[in-house]
């Protein structure tokens, strides 16, 4: 029986979401052996340029050095956070299967929301987080911070910032749930597209195990993460363009509301449709239209 490499980044959050795939894929599949890999990014080994550098030298800065070990025939599986994955596919590969999305939210660490006064600060550098804070809690200071989710928890500490905003899939994987204050609503907050869902890849070519992978897909977290992605597809994506977008399935099918906010917090714009579930990507070019038409744009240009 073949044995497969799978494959991702270094950091701890990657090694949790590849044991979280291997557990299902070795129950569905126990006649398959299944090897680990790491492979190491410049966003892994990069510690000196902001995320708004990385950002800008390519969205997939951190996916892009698992993807190339994928094409290059170095693992067989890749395993990302879908957040981090560009919206346009890398040709040669294809993400085979979405498993099932456990928490989309973010969370604050510290200092609950309604608690944070003017002069306060709190850590985080993503333009989005940054809008929201802003918005939710005007005078509140926001503090670039990076690196992976447990050295941000640490910066706060040594920093003596009141808190830090982090999505609360990557504290649930790393078992820091206990470092939550609170979970921020949805949808007064919305989180960033395909937050908390993993991909998993496979070179284009292996259409067979494609179909072993498809064991750990989910539809609705395909669906939803679909719809969130085309709109950012649309709007221009990334960890550092200010879009929040949560897309549910609901008895009138798949509902997503989509927030830009201006990193100063004074504008935000909301959209929201409901669609048909086996149309993900209408949904999505269809809220993405109405932000356009809600004048989106001006928007982004004086906040990015
Ligand atoms: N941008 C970094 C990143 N990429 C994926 C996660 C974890 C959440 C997820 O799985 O989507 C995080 C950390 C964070 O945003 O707090």
């Amino acid at each position: 029986m073949p044995t497969w490499r799978i494959g991702s980044r270094g950091s701890r959050l990657a090694q949790t979401m590849v044991t979280e795939v291997l557990d299902h894929l070795n129950a569905a599949h126990p006649e398959h052996t299944w090897v680990r890999r790491t492979i190491m990014s410049a966003g892994d080994q990069d510690r000196t340029s902001s995320l708004r550098d990385l950002a800008s030298a390519g969205a997939g800065v951190f996916a892009g050095a698992v993807e190339q070990a994928l094409l290059d025939g170095e693992i067989d599986v890749a395993v990302h956070s879908l957040k981090d994955l560009p919206t346009a596919t890398t040709p040669g590969t294809v993400v085979a299967a979405i498993p099932r999305r456990h928490e989309v939210r973010d969370a604050l660490c510290g200092t609950a929301l309604d608690a944070l006064a003017p002069g306060h600060r709190v850590g985080t550098g993503a333009p989005r987080r940054v809008g929201q804070l802003h918005h939710a809690c005007p005078g509140v200071v926001a503090v670039p911070i990076r690196g992976n989710v447990p050295p941000r928890l640490r910066q706060m500490r040594e920093k003596g910032l009141s808190g830090v905003v982090l999505a609360a899939a990557g504290l649930h994987r790393l078992g820091l749930q206990e470092s939550i204050t609170e979970y921020l609503d949805p949808a007064r907050w919305p989180p960033s597209p395909a937050q908390g869902a993993i991909a998993v890849q496979v070179r284009t070519a292996d259409t067979a195990l494609a179909r072993v992978v498809a064991a750990v897909h989910d539809e609705e977290a395909a669906a939803t993460t679909r719809a969130e992605r085309a709109l950012m597809a649309i709007l221009g994506g990334g960890c550092h363009v200010p879009i929040g977008a949560y897309a549910t399935i609901r008895a009138g099918g798949l509902h997503l509301l989509a927030q830009v906010t201006s990193t100063d917090g004074s504008t935000t714009i909301r959209a929201e449709a409901t669609g048909a579930a086996d149309q993900p990507e209408m949904v999505g070019e269809h809220v993405a239209q109405r932000l356009l038409d809600e004048g989106v744009e001006a928007a982004l240009a004086s906040s990015v």
